[in-house]
C-alpha cells in the first residue's frame, strides 16, 4: 500500500480507537503523514524504534501489538514447551513503556505463551540475567535506550538472553507478512490474563540474586572506597541497581545528582539522555564541581550504557570517550587477572568492526585474541553464545565505542551496573596508587603508542534524509578517496560484499597506509549517518592531526552530497 492510503486505512477501519484517529485527522502536512506511513518500523540494530505516536512508521499500541503477535507465532510454531518456558517483559521510564510492556504481555498470553513480566521499571541487562535465570525462550524490553523523549522502541531477546540476530528476526517478520488485518492480532484481558497465570509478576527475587552475580565480578579489593563519585542515572532505570552495587560494594562517597535521580520520560534536565554526548553530564558536572568529586559516571535511560568524565589537574572535567573507557577497562581487567594468573589460554575480547584498535594492542600484549564483529551488541554477545556451543574461546569482555561495555557472560548484552561498578573500582584502584584514569590512560599511550578517534553522526530525518543518507553511501561506494595529505588508500571494505564471514550490512571500511582508517554507515538506531576515524602516531598531536585532516576531506565530499 501507498502512504495515503495505509493512512486513509487507519483513519477509516474500525480496529483503531477513535484516539488515533482523531491524532491523525489532525495532521495537515503532508509531509508528516508520508513520514508515519512510507515504512513499516524494522528491526534494527537494537529492535524496533521510532517516534511515539499514530502510524506505521511509529512505537505505538497498534504496532506493539503487531510485532508481538508476529513474536507470539514463532513461539507457537516451536510448540508447548516454548510456550510454557514463555517470555520475560521490562520496560524502561519512558512515555507508555509500562503500557506497552502491558499490551505485548496480554498479546502474548492470548497466543497461550507464558509472560514474566516485571513490576516496575529495569535495565535492560536485567532482562538478559532473567532470560538465562527462567530459562525463557524470549524476552522483551520497552525501551528507546538513550533517544529523544520523544522515541520509543521494542527490544527483542531469545532464549541465550541476547538481542535477536537476523534468523529469528527474519522468522517476525514472515510471521507479521502474514497478518492480513489489524484484527488478526489476538488479545487477552489483562485481569483474566492473571487470573489464568498466563502472566506473572517478577521483582524483588530477580534483583537479589542480579545484584549478588554483578558483585561477584569485582576484581579487586586494593582500592579507595572513599573515592568522591557523583552518580546521574540521568532520570533512567541505573537509579536503584547502580547505588545498590556501589553501596554493597563498600563505596561510602557516592553523590547523586538530585534532579535526574527520579524517573522522568521527559528528561527535563537533561535533553538528550545519551552519556555519549558530554552534555549529558551537565548537571553532574556542577555538582561534581561543588562537591570536589573525583569522577562522574553516567547511566542511560535503560541502564546499559555507561561514560565517565575524570578530574584533571586543573580540576576541570575531561570526558572519556567509550574507545579510551573501553580500553582503559581492558588493561585494568588483563592487568588485574594476570597478576591473579586467572587469563584463560583461550580468552577473547569482541569489540565491533567500528571500535578502535588500542584494545586489540593492549590484549595481544596478554596473549588474548580480540574478535570483531558488526555494530550492535547481539553480534558482540553472539559471540559468547557461540562460544558456549563450540567451547572455541572464553568470552573475557565485549564493548564498542558507543559506550557499551560487558564483563564475563552473566548478561548477553552490554550492562551498564556491571560496568558501572567496575569503572568505579578501577577508578579507586588508581587513586589508591596514586592515579587517576587520565594518569593511567597518558601511561597506555606511552607504552602502545598514541590511538586518537573521532565519531562525527550527523542527523538526516525522515525519507528525505534516508534517500540522501543513501546517496552519501552511493557515492563512497562509487568513488572511494584514495590519498589524504600523506596517507594513501590500501585498502577498502564493503560489508555488503565481503568475505570476512560476518553478515552483509551496510558498512563501509577504508584503511591508509599509516594504519589510519575511517569507516561510514548508517545508523541502525537513528537517523542518522556515521563517520568513525581513527588514527595512530608518534605523539599525541601527531594523532590529533591526522584525525583533522580526514575528518575534514570526508566532510567536505559528504557536504558536497545533497
Ligand atoms: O550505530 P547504531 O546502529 O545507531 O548503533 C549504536 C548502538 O546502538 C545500541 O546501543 C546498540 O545496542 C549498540 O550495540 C550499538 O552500537
Amino acid at each position: 500500500m501507498e502512504f495515503l492510503e495505509k493512512y486513509n486505512y487507519w483513519i477509516e477501519n474500525e480496529y483503531f480507537d477513535e484516539e488515533t484517529k482523531k491524532e491523525l485527522k489532525s495532521i495537515t502536512d503532508e509531509k508528516e503523514i508520508e513520514d508515519r506511513f512510507y515504512a513499516d518500523l524494522t528491526f534494527g540494530t537494537a529492535g524496533l524504534r521510532g517516534k511515539i505516536g499514530a502510524g506505521t512508521n511509529r512505537m505505538n499500541k497498534y504496532t506493539i501489538s503487531l510485532a508481538t503477535q508476529g513474536l507470539a507465532q514463532v513461539i507457537v510454531n516451536r510448540g508447548k514447551e516454548a510456550m510454557d518456558r514463555g517470555v520475560a517483559i521490562a520496560f524502561d521510564v519512558r512515555h507508555f513503556s509500562d503500557k506497552f510492556a502491558e499490551i505485548a504481555a496480554q498479546v502474548l498470553a492470548a497466543n497461550g505463551v507464558k509472560v514474566y513480566l516485571f513490576e516496575g521499571i529495569r535495565p535492560t541487562p536485567e532482562l538478559s540475567y532473567t532470560i538465562r535465570r527462567l530459562n525463557t525462550i524470549s524476552g522483551i524490553v520497552v525501551t528507546a535506550s538513550h533517544n529523544p523523549r520523544d522515541y520509543n522502541g521494542y527490544k527483542v531477546y531469545w532464549e541465550d538472553g541476547s538481542q535477536i540476530l537476523d534468523d529469528v528476526a527474519g522468522e517476525i517478520l514472515s510471521e507479521i507478512n502474514k497478518i492480513q488485518d489489524f484484527s488478526e492480532i489476538k488479545l487477552m484481558d489483562l485481569n483474566e490474563a492473571i487470573e489464568r497465570k498466563y502472566i506473572n509478576y517478577v521483582g524483588k527475587e530477580i534483583d537479589d540474586e542480579y545484584i549478588e552475580k554483578v558483585k561477584n565480578l569485582a576484581l579487586n579489593e586494593d582500592i579507595d572506597k572513599g573515592i568522591k563519585i557523583v552518580y546521574t542515572p540521568l532520570n533512567g532505570t541505573g537509579n536503584k541497581p547502580v547505588r545498590r552495587v556501589l553501596k554493597e560494594r563498600g563505596f561510602n562517597n557516592i553523590i547523586v545528582v538530585p534532579e535526574q535521580e527520579n524517573p522522568d520520560p521527559d528528561f527535563t534536565t537533561v535533553g538528550y539522555p545519551n552519556p555519549e554526548d558530554v552534555k549529558a553530564f551537565n548537571y553532574a558536572v556542577k555538582l561534581g564541581k561543588e562537591k570536589e568529586a573525583d569522577i562522574l559516571i553516567a547511566t542511560d535511560p535503560d541502564c546499559d550504557r555507561v561514560a565517565c568524565m575524570v578530574k584533571n589537574d586543573n580540576e576541570e572535567y575531561v570526558f572519556i570517550n567509550g574507545n579510551k573507557t573501553g580500553a582503559l577497562l581492558i588493561n585494568y581487567i588483563l592487568t588485574t587477572r594476570n597478576r591473579d594468573n586467572t587469563i584463560p589460554k583461550d580468552g577473547v575480547i569482541v569489540k565491533s568492526i567500528v571500535t578502535g584498535d588500542l584494545s586489540k594492542a593492549i590484549a595481544e600484549s596478554y596473549g588474548v585474541e580480540t574478535i570483531e564483529t558488526l555494530t550492535g551488541f547481539k553480534h558482540i554477545c553472539g559471540k559468547a553464545n557461540e562460544f558456549d556451543k563450540t567451547k572455541e574461546h572464553t568470552f573475557i569482555f565485549g564493548y564498542e565505542e558507543s559506550i557499551g561495555y560487558v564483563y564475563d557472560t552473566i548478561v548477553r548484552d552490554k550492562d551498564a551496573v556491571i560496568s558501572s561498578m567496575l569503572i568505579a573500582e578501577m577508578a579507586a584502584f588508581y587513586k589508591k596508587h596514586g592515579k587517576t584514569l587520565l594518569d593511567e590512560l597518558e601511561a597506555i599511550y606511552k607504552q602502545y603508542g598514541y590511538y586518537d578517534e573521532k565519531l562525527i553522526s550527523i542527523v538526516l530525518e525522515g525519507l528525505e534524509g534516508s534517500r540522501r543518507i543513501g546517496r552519501m553511501m552511493d557515492s563512497f561506494r562509487e568513488s572511494p578517496i584514495d590519498k589524504i595529505e600523506d596517507m594513501k588508500l590500501i585498502k577498502v571494505i564493503d560489508y555488503l560484499n565481503d568475505e570476512t564471514g560476518n553478515p552483509k550490512s551496510n558498512v563501509l571500511k577504508y584503511y591508509f597506509d599509516d594504519g589510519s582508517w575511517y569507516a561510514i554507515r548508517p545508523s541502525g538506531t537513528e537517523p542518522k549517518i556515521k563517520i568513525y576515524i581513527y588514527s595512530k602516531g608518534g605523539n599525541k598531536e601527531e594523532a590529533e592531526s591526522k584525525i583533522q585532516s580526514i575528518e575534514s576531506t570526508v566532510i567536505s565530499r559528504i557536504d558536497s552530497i545533497k
